[in-house]
């Protein structure tokens, strides 16, 4: 397996990621409270000591046998597990980050044309409708049939984004792949049959799913303190499933079943999966959706892309018959993911949202 390159940083003159005053923003640092911008409030959060990493996080080589449980496993206990040997070449990956990099470097005005996100397109430091901010550029869009395309977002059916958009289905086609088979080594390690009894409602002509590139540009003011920059806030992520994959950028922390935070190493080689709230329900509580969040890094840009495997609008989201026990009640009410995403969209970031839906 050949080794990715690490992007250029990209130019900062490109980016309008600056403070207005920055002894305002010094003298808030080392009060470590939140950054006094006069449009924005970015939270600060304790930095990670230099090389804490957590290294007991499960690591699924889907080319041994035996997965299926550690995937169960990885699930009830965190919520989150990283996959290596997943068959995916390493070209995809490079190649879309190469275009994402491309894009976010071009000058502000021209990302702009794609935003503001409603709730698709180009966002800048403000993510989501109620308020939420990071130190954080995306796009973000929906994929609106199979195999893909992106009816939302008008600039990638521009002949100029030909590049962009071949890199975009090579790489989304290969991680919807291997969100169906995660899927249904979960469904083998819970003993649920049918095999796809998940993945065929994150598989549906009419599934939700959608894809989000995230540029987190490097926050050199804070270079010597001992708190970093939020780039994307605490949230869990409210689909079936979501695959993430970086660059060698640090800034992924995942919290604990005791509510502590721990950084997960970056591999751009590998993937994450996060546990969404809707598969949560879908096992009545046995998965664990995995709370999640982002910090900016000091020198270097990180830049990710995560896949969101979600069902179609009109299915109920309730826990699969096959895996109930003998007078086993359901955690949640019925409810249908429209109903669930309205929710979503009304609710921060660090809302608990699947809260208003318990019994
Ligand atoms: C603050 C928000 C952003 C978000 C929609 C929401 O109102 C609450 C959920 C957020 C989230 C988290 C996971 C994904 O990144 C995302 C696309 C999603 O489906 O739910 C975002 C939403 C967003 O950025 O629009
Ligand atoms: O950018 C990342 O690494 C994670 C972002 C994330 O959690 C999200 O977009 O939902
Ligand atoms: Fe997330």
């Amino acid at each position: 397996m050949h080794h990715l390159e690490s992007p250029p940083l990209l130019p900062s003159s490109h980016n309008q990621f600056h403070f207005q005053n920055s002894s305002v923003l010094l003298s808030f640092l080392q009060a470590m409270v939140v950054v006094a911008n006069p449009v924005d409030q970015i939270s600060l959060v304790r930095s990670p000591k230099p090389g804490a990493y957590f290294s007991g996080f499960p690591v699924i080589n889907l080319g041994e046998p035996g997965s299926a449980a550690a995937i169960v496993k990885a699930c009830q206990e965190f919520g989150f597990f990283k996959v290596i040997n997943h068959g995916i070449p390493t070209d995809l990956m490079a190649n879309l980050e190469k275009e994402a990099v491309k894009y976010f470097s071009l000058p502000q005005v021209e990302k702009e044309r794609s935003g503001p996100p409603n709730p698709f397109g180009y966002g800048n430091k403000r993510i989501g409708p109620n308020g939420d901010v990071g130190w954080v550029e995306y796009l973000l869009f929906a994929i609106t049939s199979k195999p893909v395309s992106y009816t939302s977002l008008a600039f990638l059916r521009e002949p100029s984004s030909s590049s962009f958009r071949s890199a975009l289905n090579e790489y989304i086609s290969a991680v919807r792949n291997l969100a169906s088979e995660l899927l249904e080594l979960m469904a083998e390690g819970l003993k649920i049959e049918p095999r796809n009894a998940f993945s065929k409602l994150v598989m549906d002509e009419k599934s939700d799913e959608i894809f989000r590139l995230n540029h987190y540009p490097p926050c050199p003011l804070l270079q010597g303190l001992s708190c970093s920059l939020t780039g994307f806030g605490e949230h869990t992520d409210p689909q079936v499933i979501s695959v993430l994959r970086s660059n060698d950028t640090q800034g992924l922390q995942i919290a604990l079943r005791d509510g502590s935070w721990v950084s997960v190493p970056s591999d751009q080689e590998s993937f994450f999966i996060n546990v969404g709230d809707s598969l949560q329900v879908m096992t009545n509580g046995r998965f664990k959706s995995v709370k999640h969040r982002v910090l900016a890094n000091r020198l270097k840009s990180r830049v990710s892309m995560i896949y969101f495997g979600g069902v179609p609008q009109t299915e109920t989201i309730a826990p699969l018959a096959q895996l109930m026990g003998e007078g086993e009640q359901s955690l949640y009410r019925e409810f249908t993911w429209e109903e669930y995403k309205k929710a979503a969209y009304k609710s921060r970031l660090a809302d608990n949202r699947l809260g208003q839906f318990e019994k």
